[in-house]
């Protein structure tokens, strides 16, 4: 299910949002009209296709490696349950998430893990993690995130300048400290083949973080399209990642760039037969960083949020740690009344 040409065609005749495409190496190579195309896809739908990353041998060795481990049985799977903000790194299994006002539950189950124990391995930073992980994490997981975390560096540079701030701003919101503990991670997400119409796969939420990277073969994604306010799909590209823009980035750009709202759907069509399979990594700030605009390192910004003065949102009056923290409780709280 990993091979591109193996599954059905996406349906041309489903509601899709048309996304920019970056291309990363002219990003890298600091084109001023990439870097332009990027920030006025940030600002208005939050979401867009990276290609030229490099990484698809990668991400292709991950997905057999997220097969391995999501396929372990129930209990050990249940061995590495989310405990609590800190214990977010771990598993939630499908069903424990309520995904509409009747109290309908989710039907994907994740693994996440998290950069800090990937970048330092084998040393454990914050948890341990099943076999295949480990057997994987010299060759396939640590290569991958740190393809990732470069990637959503150079993006993060090309942001900083486009709203005025000091060159390495972003930067160093997400550099972490030898020792200091970052909620960046990267998540393995299963959902199962479901062909009952209306049932939703993983709730509309936004992202926590700054930046996501989100790499899919089958359809389901959907975001809630800004100018019309109707769900939209997004057409996985082969060799294209979807990057999106998190709620840390919307309050520090003072609500020039856009955290949209998504959600997961069955894959629609002849694809809802077939098991769906992404993998996410979400860059985060350290986790003592404040959540606010960052109005007196960008007169841009500094305009932005006084437009936008009144709205609590961008000055949620929490550090990153603390926004996380609260962003999870709502399901780390289930965790422990499976449905049978
Ligand atoms: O599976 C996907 O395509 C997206 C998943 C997602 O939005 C998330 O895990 O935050
Ligand atoms: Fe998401």
């Amino acid at each position: 299910m990993h091979n591109c040409t193996d599954i059905p065609p996406f349906p041309d005749d489903i509601p899709t949002e048309q996304l920019s495409i970056i291309d990363y190496q002219l990003l890298l190579a600091g084109e001023p009209s990439e870097i332009e195309k990027l920030y006025h896809a940030a600002a208005t739908q939050g979401f867009w296709y990276v290609k030229n990353h490099g990484m698809e041998l990668l991400v292709n060795a991950m997905f057999r490696t997220a097969e391995k481990v999501l396929n372990l049985p129930l209990k050990d799977k249940l061995e590495l349950l989310q405990r609590d903000h800190r214990g977010a790194h771990g598993y939630k299994a499908k069903g424990t998430v309520p995904v509409d006002q009747h109290g309908t539950r989710d039907i994907t189950e994740f693994i996440n893990i998290s950069q800090d124990d990937v970048l330092a391995y084998p040393t454990q930073v914050h948890r341990t993690y099943p076999a295949p992980l480990r057997e994987a994490m010299e060759d396939v997981v640590q290569p991958l995130v740190r393809g990732c975390v470069a990637m959503n560096l150079a993006m993060l540079a090309a942001l900083t300048g486009k709203l005025q701030l000091p060159n390495g701003t972003l930067a160093r919101l997400h550099a972490y400290a030898a020792g200091a503990e970052s909620c960046s991670e990267l998540r393995c997400l299963r959902t199962s083949p479901c062909q009952e119409s209306g049932r939703i796969a993983l709730g509309a939420h936004t992202d926590f973080g700054s930046l996501s990277a989100v790499f899919n073969r089958l359809g389901g994604l959907q975001i809630l399209c800004p100018t019309d306010g109707t769900w939209k799909y997004v057409k996985p590209l082969p060799g294209h990642i979807i990057c999106n823009v998190g709620d840390a980035l919307e309050f520090f750009s003072g609500g020039l760039l856009r955290s949209s709202v998504h959600r997961v759907l069955p894959p629609p069509g002849l694809q809802a037969q077939h098991e769906r399979w992404s993998i996410v990594y979400f860059t985060r700030p350290a986790d003592d960083v404040e959540l606010r605009p960052l109005a007196e390192e960008s007169s841009l910004i500094a305009g932005a949020a006084k437009a936008a003065s009144g709205s609590e949102k961008l000055s949620p009056g929490f550090t990153a740690g603390e926004w996380y923290a609260k962003k999870t409780a709502k399901y780390l709280a289930r965790e422990h009344s499976l449905p049978t």
